[in-house]
Parts: C-alpha cells; structure tokens; sequence
C-alpha cells in the first residue's frame, strides 16, 4: 500500500470514530442485551471478535448483558447421545434426560466458550445461568412441552451489583422451578425476559439470517406488531423466528425501548447497530401513541 493511500485509511478510522460521538454519548450508562444465537456462533476467530466488541461497548461505557442459546450445539450432543428431540413453535420438547442434556452443554461448553472469549479481550465476564441467584425463576410454559419454562421472576439485584463492578453477565437460558425442577428456556425467551425486567435500552437479537424476511425474502428493516401477527398467521415467520418476533412485542410490551434482530455473523454486527447511522437488521420498537 502505498504511504499516501494508508493516510487516507487512519483518517478515515479517525472520521469514523469522530462521527460515532453522538451515538457514544446516547448510549452511556445505557443496558443493552445481547442474545447470542448458537446459529450466531461461528468459528473462532467471529468469536474473538463478538467478544471485543462486547468489551468495547463496555469500556465506552454501556452495561451489556450476554444471553446466549446453542440449539445446535444441544443438537448435536443429543445425537452423539442418540436421544431424539421435537420442536413445537420453536421450543424443544424437553424430557429429563434431555434437560440433563441441555444444561450440560449450555451452562458448561457453550457459556464458558464466550466467558472465555470475553475475558481475553480484557473484560471481566461471570458465567451464570438462571439458577445462579434464583436470577429465573420459571413456572411450566406446557405440560406438553415437558421441562420447558416461562420467566415469571427476574432477580435484578445481582445483575446490578455486576454492572456496578464493571462485570459482564454471561447468561445460559435455564431456570429455576419453585419445586426445584431445572427448566429448559428458548434463549430468545430467557433474553426478552431479562431485557424486560431491567427495562433495557436495547435488546439485540443475534441470529443467522439478516433480518426478518417478507414473502419475497427481503429484510424489513422496521416492524410494527400488526406486520409481525399477520406475518406469523400467513406462514412466512416459522420456525426459530417465532419465539424471536414474540420475543421483541413481549420487550416493548415490558418496557424495553427498541430490539433488533440482525446478523451476528456480520462483522462488528453489534457496533453498526449502535453506533452508526446505517443500522443493522429489523428493528422493532414502541409505536409512538398519538
Ligand atoms: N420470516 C423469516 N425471516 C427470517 N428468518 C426466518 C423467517 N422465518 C423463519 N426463519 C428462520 O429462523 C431462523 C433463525 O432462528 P434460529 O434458527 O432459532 O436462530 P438462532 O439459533 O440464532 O436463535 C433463520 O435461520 C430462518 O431459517
Ligand atoms: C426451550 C428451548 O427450545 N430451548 C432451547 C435453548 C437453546 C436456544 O434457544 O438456542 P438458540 O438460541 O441457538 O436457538 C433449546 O433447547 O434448543
């Protein structure tokens, strides 16, 4: 390269830096909840730099949360284990040698991979899963679903005291059950739950597609609720978008003021949308009441 093109690049590093001000400033102090797909989960070196951009958010001065699933990750454990699994609207259908399953790979291979990943980056990340601290608490989502819960309380407290110790939660999406039982939440749940109950600022839904896609198969870059019920009734949101789009109106319902869903596998996926113009992927946030 020659020196006068390299030039152009620093300043053009510089300009980008000097025009993310107002959207620095907009979001300090702020929370944001990612929720990492294990979709979104790519080789190591995408991991590497999910976890620098979740320790540079931090260090100019937003409270991130990481939610992570790993469906097939649990996938793939439960064939290596040759234990079958169904899904109904996006939920495994979740017996107890499965939620054995579940835990052990959420909670242990996956969690400690972005921990790990985290920590690298000179963040200090604490894995946890909603049993830590009673931080979910569940009821049964459907007898017919088996070991599968529904947030009904979220201890805020210990997510508080992290953020004030500069501390990263890392998330698996388990609860606890009043009875003691161990439950299996869609990870999209667990991170609206979350999102909700600390009144996040964002919630970033991290997946393998760019957005949500119309009938034609483009992104709608921005949702209303009424799109979102008529999508879901003709068909054209399935499978693992369902619990994402019920997910986002369960947040603004909650409080939460904007969620995105978008590509995790993009590069810097989460600093565009923060902190650029441009944005990434659909964005569904309140309607303002007239
Ligand atoms: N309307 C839609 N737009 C985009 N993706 C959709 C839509 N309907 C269904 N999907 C599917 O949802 C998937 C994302 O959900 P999921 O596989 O559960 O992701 P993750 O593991 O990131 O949570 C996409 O890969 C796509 O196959
Ligand atoms: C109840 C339920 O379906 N739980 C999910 C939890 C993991 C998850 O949500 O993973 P992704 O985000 O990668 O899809 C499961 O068992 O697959």
């Amino acid at each position: 390269m020659r020196t006068q093109d390299m030039n152009r690049d620093w300043i053009a590093t510089a300009r980008t830096l000097s025009q993310a001000l107002p959207y620095l400033q907009r979001y300090t102090d702020a929370i944001v909840v990612i929720k990492l797909g294990g979709h979104a989960m790519g080789s190591d070196e995408a991991m590497e730099e999910f976890a620098r951009d979740v320790v540079l958010m931090q260090q100019v001065g937003v409270n991130p949360v990481v939610v992570h699933g790993g469906g097939p990750m649990i996938n793939a454990m439960l064939d290596k284990l040759g234990i079958e699994s169904t899904f109904v609207g996006g939920k495994r259908v979740t017996d107890k040698p499965t939620v054995e399953v579940v835990e052990m790979v959420l909670s242990g291979l996956v969690n400690k991979r972005i921990v790990q990943a985290i920590n690298a980056q000179g963040g200090k990340a604490v894995g946890l899963s909603g049993k830590d601290a009673n931080l979910i608490v569940c009821e049964q989502t459907h007898a017919d679903l088996g070991f599968v819960g529904t947030p009904d309380r979220i201890n805020t407290a210990v997510l508080h005291d992290m953020f004030r110790s500069n501390t990263i939660p890392v998330i698996a999406p388990l609860g606890a059950g009043r009875k003691g039982e161990t439950f299996n939440i869609n990870g999209d749940t667990a991170a609206g739950a979350i999102a909700g109950a600390l009144k996040a600022d964002r919630l970033l839904l991290l997946t393998d597609v760019a957005g949500v896609k119309n009938a034609a198969g483009e992104v709608v870059t921005e949702l209303t609720a009424a799109q979102i019920r008529e999508m879901t009734a003709e068909g054209v949101i399935a499978g693992g978008m369902i619990p994402k789009t019920e997910t986002a109106l369960d947040a603004i319902g909650r409080g939460v003021r904007a969620v995105v869903i978008l590509d995790g596998r993009a590069p810097n996926a989460c600093l565009l949308e923060l902190y650029t113009e441009h944005g990434a992927g659909s964005l569904i946030r309140e309607v303002p009441k007239t």
